[in-house]
């Protein structure tokens, strides 16, 4: 009987999709400036008061993917970040908006911008239409690009504290644990896939890694609404 063909894991599938993507974040500006410290504080800010807004729409995101998991173990992974990694999170900008001289609830006050509009709207769109496996890979890059990029950052931190405090965060031994508990889930959820199955979640990988590129280079831009 012939051996049974084995589809490679559905995470390096994922990554080798993205892995241009990555590149170009780790090449984009906004990254670099935030390793030398030369990031105007102005782009920082843009992005501390978008990611708020962001924030706000994943933690939805998180939920309904904890709604559609498969396991009692996974909704409680979910939720558990739903509300404490999301808190956290909010937290750390609330220190970061006090540094600049502001506050959260100036943050709020802002309106939400193209890019942080168009990638919550397809996430949202994506997790409440789509499969578990749908939402899963919409939600992934969020958590893994973040990982990928804090692990990468995390050698030459920065010399600006407030940028180091950005890096270490995501560059943590805890954070990265968090996500190898995600990406084993990806896996073992990717061998039950069929080709077309795998297709469609790959898609929404690609496009939320766009938009987390997207997300870096509007604050880098200082993106506003042209009309
Ligand atoms: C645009 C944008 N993308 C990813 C993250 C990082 N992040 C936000 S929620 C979450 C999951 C729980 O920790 C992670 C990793 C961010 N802040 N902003």
């Amino acid at each position: 009987m012939a051996a049974e063909q084995q589809s490679p894991p559905f995470t390096r599938q994922l990554w080798a999709a993205a892995e241009p993507v990555y590149e170009a974040i780790l090449g984009h500006p906004f990254i670099g400036g935030l390793t030398d410290g030369t990031l105007p504080r102005q782009a920082f800010r843009h992005f501390v008061v978008q990611d708020s807004h962001y924030l706000r729409d994943y933690a939805r995101a998180l939920a309904v993917c904890a709604a559609k998991a498969p396991t009692e173990q996974d909704v409680r992974a979910f939720a558990d970040d739903a509300v404490g990694a999301i808190a956290a999170e909010q937290e750390m900008h609330g220190e970061f908006m006090a540094a600049l001289g502001s506050d959260a609830d100036q943050a709020a006050a802002e309106p939400v911008l193209p890019t942080t509009r168009a990638y919550t709207s397809y996430l949202l769109a994506t997790v409440y239409g789509g499969s578990f496996a749908e939402a899963l890979a919409a939600v992934l890059p969020c958590y893994w690009i973040y990982a990928r990029v804090g692990e990468r950052l995390l050698a030459s931190s920065s010399p600006d504290p407030l940028y180091a405090r950005w890096i270490a965060t995501y560059g943590d031994e805890a954070f990265q644990t968090v996500v190898r508990r995600v990406l084993d889930l990806t896996d073992r959820i990717g061998e039950e896939l069929s080709e077309a199955e795998r297709r469609r979640a790959t898609e929404h990988f690609t496009t939320t890694s766009r938009y987390e590129w997207m997300f870096w280079d509007a604050a880098w831009r200082g993106e506003t609404w042209p009309v």
